[in-house]
């Protein structure tokens, strides 16, 4: 055990819902519903529902965010993670809803899915403020990192709360020669962190295969956020089970 991990750490799991508001925006039928996999996803056991509403609204829409954050004031101990780029449409949530945590990535308007972290310290004088901002209202701030021990000092310096371990890199290497390299540099990331006082989330590719892997190696992980993957597997879990229920409504036809 590592012995800068704090004592019986354990990991919130939470759920990015972004990919089944992607399905859902190539009808017009609401179907499948945000909501409804959020409440799925919570009565299951997850701890925390994740959005990235960009600014293009091509899956999250603002109506979305505003639903699920009046859908979880009836959940008092499920955080409302939201994430994106402060210096686009992010400030706006947070202003409005005032979730529990806000997720800061550095992301383009149109970029295809987040691929980088902060620069630090190059980004830091227009976080600064922004952080201080969403702390006054009562948000948590984590920015979005890559795997670089050494800007854990600019993060604490800046007064962010946590860091979100960006897991590309760890995922995409995962079980090849180049993994546990990779995945080195995310347990001295982590261990930085600790030392300057910082939560640590971690996100992006992550799923059942190299889930456990990455916790076993990884100290402080207080929260993963798994979106991509996860809804995927929902997917594939549940085909036999709904090809079964057409079946039936078939047969129920007398057909
Ligand atoms: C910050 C992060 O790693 C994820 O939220 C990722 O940005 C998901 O966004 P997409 O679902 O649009 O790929
Ligand atoms: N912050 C990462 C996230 O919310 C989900 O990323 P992914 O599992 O969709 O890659």
């Amino acid at each position: 055990m590592n012995p800068l991990a704090p004592a019986a750490a354990s990991c919130a799991l939470s759920v990015n819902v972004n990919k089944v508001a992607l399905l859902r925006n190539t009808r017009h039928l609401g179907v499948p519903s945000v909501l409804r996999a959020a409440e799925q996803c919570l009565m299951a056991g997850a701890q925390g529902i994740t959005v990235h509403p960009r600014p293009d609204a091509r899956h999250i829409r603002p109506s979305d965010v505003d639903e699920l954050a009046a859908f979880l004031k009836d959940w008092p101990h499920i955080e409302f993670n939201i994430e994106g780029n402060p210096t686009q449409n992010l400030m706006d949530f947070v202003r409005r809803i005032r979730p529990h945590q806000v997720t800061f990535v550095p992301d383009a308007e149109d970029q295809f899915t987040s691929d980088h972290g902060w620069q630090l310290p190059q980004d830091a004088e227009r976080l600064r403020l922004l952080i201080r901002e969403a702390q006054e209202l009562g948000v948590r701030v984590s920015l979005f990192m890559d795997p670089e021990p050494t800007a854990m000092p600019h993060v604490a310096a800046l007064g962010a709360d946590r860091i979100e371990l960006y897991t590309e890199s760890f995922a995409s290497s995962f079980g090849t020669p180049r993994g546990p390299e990779v995945l080195a540099a995310f347990t001295a990331t982590a261990e930085a962190a600790l030392r300057e006082g910082l939560g640590i989330n971690a996100g992006h590719d992550l799923n059942r295969d190299n889930l456990t892997a990455f916790l076993r190696a990884v100290p402080g992980v207080q929260e993963v956020s798994i979106g991509h993957a996860l809804i995927a597997d929902a997917l594939e879990l549940g085909y036999a089970e709904t090809v079964k229920a057409y079946l039936r409504a078939i047969t129920e036809a007398g057909r």
